[in-house]
């Protein structure tokens, strides 16, 4: 193994060490669809995840989170005021927030929305190659993905993402069969995980409550907190296909990978590699 591999990898085990021992309380307004998935990749990773949405209860409850991940996945006109609520309580304290634009163009509400997110400064926007790709252009266009999944590659998404990073200061990253994540100027690649972690519902929106975790305990440095987690979950994901007979038994599987994951499995399986 190299010595940037082995960095990477202790890393990763590093901060998966400090989420087990800090058990950080990450608020989830998060879609109908991923709520039981995320909440239980965040416990099996060590987190504290509460799935807090109603508007009256943000000022009481987002000051006492950790992080803040904010997912559009099944978004109503009535959800996105607390959306942008606890993410502007996030800002004024300077706790990271994480936006998953899910489907970002499937509707022009939708896209609007995410342009309104983007405005308060996510400290980490996670999406697919499509996502990503129509998130960086001026307006959403019809054929630009698949609803929630992507019709591109996230190679192809390199440079959308790049622009993405520098026109709104946060991390970007891109899911598939490697993960890309940029600051807009460092390139990096992560490329652990199975194929057919596509073919369970949310385990992106999984991978982006995971890195609001990550960033929860090491917020000064979001991009490779952002790494890290996508490497984690990937690993996780490689672990449990060994025993998955298909994807309702990865999801399983997943979990319990991600529960039992060790120092010596992240130093043999980390996969990732610097793009530019
Ligand atoms: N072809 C692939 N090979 C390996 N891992 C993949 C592949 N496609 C997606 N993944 C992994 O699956 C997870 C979800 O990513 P993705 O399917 O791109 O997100 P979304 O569900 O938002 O479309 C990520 O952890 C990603 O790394
Ligand atoms: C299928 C679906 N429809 C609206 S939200 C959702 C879940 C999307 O999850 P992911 O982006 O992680 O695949
Ligand atoms: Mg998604």
């Amino acid at each position: 193994m190299d010595s940037n591999q082995t960095q990477w990898a202790s890393k990763a085990w590093h901060l998966l060490s400090l989420l087990r021992a800090q058990s950080p309380l990450i608020q989830c307004i998060t879609n109908f669809v991923s709520m039981d998935i995320v909440a239980n990749t965040l416990l099996s990773a060590g987190a504290s995840p509460a799935m807090i949405h109603a508007v009256q209860e943000l000022p009481d409850f987002t000051p006492r989170a950790a992080a803040l991940c904010v997912n559009v996945g099944t978004l109503t006109p009535s959800w996105l005021p607390a959306m942008k609520a606890a993410a502007q309580i996030c800002n004024t304290l300077r706790t990271p927030w994480v936006l998953d634009p899910v489907a970002a163009s499937a509707s022009s509400f939708r896209f609007e929305a995410c342009q309104e997110l983007l405005r308060l400064r996510p400290t980490v926007v996670r999406g697919n190659a499509s996502e990503i790709i129509a998130l960086a252009s001026a307006e959403p266009h019809a054929n630009a993905s698949k609803g929630a999944d992507s019709v591109h590659d996230s190679m192809d998404a390199v440079e959308a993402a790049k622009l993405l990073a520098q026109t709104s200061g946060a991390v970007v990253a891109v899911s598939g069969a490697t993960d890309i994540v940029t600051d807009g100027n460092r390139v990096v690649g992560a490329l652990n995980g199975v194929a057919m972690m596509q073919k369970i519902t949310a385990t992106g929106c999984s991978v982006t409550a995971l890195i609001a975790a990550f960033v929860a305990v090491d917020k000064s440095h979001a991009l490779d907190a952002t790494v890290s987690a996508l490497a984690v979950f990937g690993v996780a994901g490689e672990l449990g296909m060994k025993m998955a007979k298909g994807p309702a038994s990865l999801r399983m599987h997943l979990i319990d990978a991600l529960y039992g994951l060790d120092e010596a499995a992240l130093n043999s399986h980390v996969n990732i590699t610097s793009l530019c």
